[in-house]
Order: C-alpha cells, then structure tokens, then sequence
C-alpha cells in the first residue's frame, strides 16, 4: 500500500499541535542511520546534578500503548468493530491492527478515507518505509544468514506472520467498512503487515506504567552503547528524554539512547537491523529437536509444551554456558526411570502425564536438571547430555562453514551484506569456543569415578588404555 507523505519540514508545527516540546536539540539526518537527535547548542550535566536536563517531553495522550488502542476503539466504531473481531490476542496484536488503520487512513490509495485521523495519523507517514531488520530482507539477503541463529528465528517469524496476516484479513473480510478498505482490491498485503510488524519491533519500548508502547518523536532517537540519554515516564504518564549525569554532548553532536542492555547480537539485528561495530555475540539460542530413533519422541515433544531451544551464553572468562533442558529428556529413557502415562480425568478427558522416579514431573519437564541431582547416575546423565549438545554446537559450527560459499544469487545491500557476516563471525567464534569447552567438560565427566564405575572400569585404569577405550565407547551413552 503506498505510505502518505509527512515532510521532515513539517514535524515543528506537528509538535506545537500536539504539545511535544525539544530543548535544544533537533532532528537531523544521521549518516546510515537514518534520522537522529542532535544538540542545537553544548549541553552537559554535572556528574553529581541530581536534576538531569529535558530534551525532548511527550504528552501521554500521544504515548501508543495497549490502553491507548482501547482508548482510540472506544471513539471510533468503525475501528472497535475491527478490535472486536481481529484483536484482543495481544498487546502488540492490538498495536498492530492500530497502525495498519493508520496506514490506510494516511495513504493516497484512499483519498476518500480521511474523515477519522489522529495525531498518529500524520506522524505515521514520517515513519520509514524500510526497516533493516532480516523479516524485510530480500531472498538473496537472507541466504547470508544461513548457518546462524538467525536463520531459524526468521523464518519461523516470517511463518508466524504470515499467519496474523491471514487471520487478520479471515476475521474482519465481513465487516464491509474495513472488507472495502482493506481487503476488496487487495490493497493492503502481507508485505504491509511485515513492515508493521517492523516498525513496532524497531521502535517501541519498554514503559514502566504503559508498559510496551510507541512513542512519536522519542522514536527518532537512535542507539549508542556509550548512550548520552535516557528516558523516563513521568506520574503523569508524560514521557521525558533526559541527558545521563556527567554527560557533555557539544553542538551538532548525535544524541543517543541505549536499547541494547544485556541484548545479544542476534536480537539486535532482529529487532533493528544493525549490530554494534565493538558487539561480542552475547548469546545465541538454536533449536533442537529429540534423537530420530526415540520412540519416545513425540511424548517427550508433548509434555515439554515448547519448542526445545540450546541456549549459549557467553561469560566474563570466555568460558561459554549453555542451558538445554529438553536435551535432558532427550537423554533420559525408560531404563532410567523415565515413563509416560495417560491420566483419564472424570470428565472423559485424557491427558499425558510425565513421571519420573515414579513421581509426576509433568508440570517440571523443563527442571530435569534439577530432578536427576542427588540420583546415583547423574554424571552419567550429564555425559549423556553434554555430548548431545556438543554434537548440536559441531553440527552448527559445520552449517555456518558450509553456508558461506552457497549464498542465493542476487542483488544483496552492501551494509546488509556486512552485518550478517558481522553475525556469523560473532556467532562462530562464540560455538567454537562452547565446543571447546564442551569438550573439556567432557573429559571431566570422563575422569569421574562414578562414570568410570559405570562403564566397568571400576578397578585403577592404566590412564591410556582407558582413555582409548572411552572415547571409543562414546557412543554408548549418548
Ligand atoms: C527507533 S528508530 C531510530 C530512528 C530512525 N533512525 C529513523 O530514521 O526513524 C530505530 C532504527 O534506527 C536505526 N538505528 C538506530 N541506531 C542505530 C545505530 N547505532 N546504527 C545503525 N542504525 C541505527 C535502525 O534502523 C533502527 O531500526
């Protein structure tokens, strides 16, 4: 659907409209980052000034909350049918649906469409109409993410809203406002809702009292990890833009906020298209799924309700962590004290129910970690697991190897281009040192007694014999 037009120029008679007020600072074209605030004049806040300086004040009633849209659908029939019928799923849903009417009412596609408009309406068309994050990438784009994190998540998030959109398009194709509006000559798409999708992820955050909302003009604020600003939400639900004690930012200069906190490279490229030149990988999550030869598989798939993730944290030493709880139902099995049952309730209902050591641990199928301590097998559960994971950290490591030279022919943005294999070093460096240190643990695990014992060794083994014989018996348990 084309976007209506909202100049740059024009966004100061916007504000005073709308009661947003900057203190001396702008907005300005930012080099490959599109727009950004800059200072009009030095300012600079003393480390010990308990009163940091305003930049920017929002009125609550521009805030783009869930409340907000329930607010909106209470003056506008029209839009509360269409909440009635398509939203009300989640906040971010309801969100959606908002923007999408936004859209279609600053479009030149409906001219005659222009009686109901909000602030929003007109801010909407300064938003862009590209968003660098990957659900926007070409085909050609996304084959150089093969082999990283990213891989899986885009798709499945690509499926996933493909999905909305056509559920979105089923629920209200009967309500004959929005069926003209919307669906009639198929003016809005699904690329539309992706680009909605878009630029909620790349410009809402988090609020205190609002919770996850958008917000015009503190949106146009772009990120730095050494940030020179910080928001806030007032008790009047005002949202305000504060420069951070013992910050000095001179005349012309960017400044920025932090929306990275603890988010690691994957998500910041998925959430806003770029990543920090000076990022480490952080962390990254793959899926897994349970052995081919498991005839307990679908059970175990069943009662873990989630879809199973291996999860890699680096840490300050540079000895990565993982957590995979479903590996541990992977690697535990009937012999071990591992059973599915079938409970029949009264009402004529079964459930699956999962036991371990003859106790229900259905509603504690991800804490299997913690059920297997104390048992006099553990360490041979953990070499179970560990070796599992580690074939799922080498199988990846070979994914990405092996992806690099295959990319999809096609035109393919330099700077996309640079950040996903900004991505795929980030992410290879990290799995190679988990498989390092995976291997380690499992040397460990090897040289405990109880294992040791376990695979009758029990008398002193001559070191390497019993290290040949090991590491050719590694099969056995896993
Ligand atoms: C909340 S918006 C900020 C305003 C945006 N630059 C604009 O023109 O509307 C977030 C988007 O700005 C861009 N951005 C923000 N900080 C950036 C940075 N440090 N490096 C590259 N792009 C950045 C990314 O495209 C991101 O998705």
């Amino acid at each position: 659907m084309r976007r209506g037009e909202f100049p740059i120029a024009s966004l100061p008679v916007w504000c005073s409209l709308n009661d947003v007020t900057f203190f001396d600072v702008k907005v300005g074209d930012i080099e490959g980052k599109g727009y950004g605030l800059v200072a009009e004049r030095d300012l600079v806040n003393e480390e010990d000034n308990s009163e940091s300086p305003l930049l920017l004040t929002i009125p609550k009633d521009l805030v783009l909350s869930a409340e907000a849209v329930e607010e909106y659908a209470k003056e506008d029939k029209n839009f509360r049918q269409l909440l009635e019928a398509a939203g009300h799923r989640s906040h971010r849903g309801d969100v959606l649906l908002f923007l999408m009417v936004q859209l279609i009412l600053s479009s030149p596609d409906n001219p005659g469409a222009k009686n109901i408009v909000t602030p929003w309406t007109q801010y909407f068309s300064l938003l862009p109409a590209k968003v660098p994050i990957p659900t926007m990438w070409t085909d050609a784009e996304l084959s150089h993410l093969r082999g990283s994190s990213l891989e899986s998540a885009v798709a499945a998030k690509l499926s996933v809203l493909t999905k909305e959109f056509n559920d979105v398009r089923a629920r209200s194709s009967d309500l004959l406002y929005w069926n003209d509006l919307l669906w009639a000559d198929e003016v809005f798409t699904v690329h539309d809702w992706v680009l909605l999708d878009a630029l909620y992820r790349s410009r809402s955050l988090g609020l205190p009292k609002s919770g996850e909302s958008m917000v015009p003009c503190l949106d146009l604020v772009n990120h730095s990890r050494q940030s020179s600003a910080y928001f806030e939400e007032s008790s009047n639900e005002e949202v305000t833009l504060l420069l951070r004690e013992g910050c000095a930012v001179s005349s012309g200069q960017e400044i920025t906020i932090d929306y990275g906190q603890g988010k690691s490279a994957a998500e910041m490229l998925f959430s806003y298209g770029f990543i920090d030149s000076d990022a480490t990988a952080k962390s990254l999550v793959l899926p897994v799924e349970p052995t081919e030869d498991d005839p307990l598989a679908k059970a175990k798939l069943h009662v873990f309700g989630t879809p199973p993730t291996l999860q890699i944290h680096d840490s300050e030493d540079g000895v990565p962590q993982w957590t995979a709880p479903f590996i541990y139902l992977v690697c535990l099995n009937e012999e071990d004290g591992l059973n599915f049952a079938l409970l029949q309730e009264n009402d004529g209902s079964r459930h699956l129910r999962l036991h371990w050591q003859e106790e229900d641990v259905t509603d504690r199928a991800h804490e299997l970690t913690a059920l297997i301590d104390g048992h006099e097998l553990r360490q041979i559960f953990e070499l179970r697991a560990v070796t599992l994971i580690q074939e799922r950290v080498e199988q990846q490591i070979k994914s990405l190897r092996d992806s690099h030279s295959n990319a999809m022919p096609g035109i393919v943005r330099a700077e996309i281009l640079q950040t996903a294999l900004h991505l795929r070093n980030l992410e290879a460096d990290l799995l190679e040192r988990a498989a390092r240190a995976l291997e380690d643990q499992k040397t460990r695990l090897l040289a405990d007694n109880s294992v040791i014992a376990y695979l009758g060794f029990v008398e002193e083994p001559r070191t390497d014999e019993a290290g040949a014989a090991l590491s050719n018996d590694e099969e056995d348990f896993s």
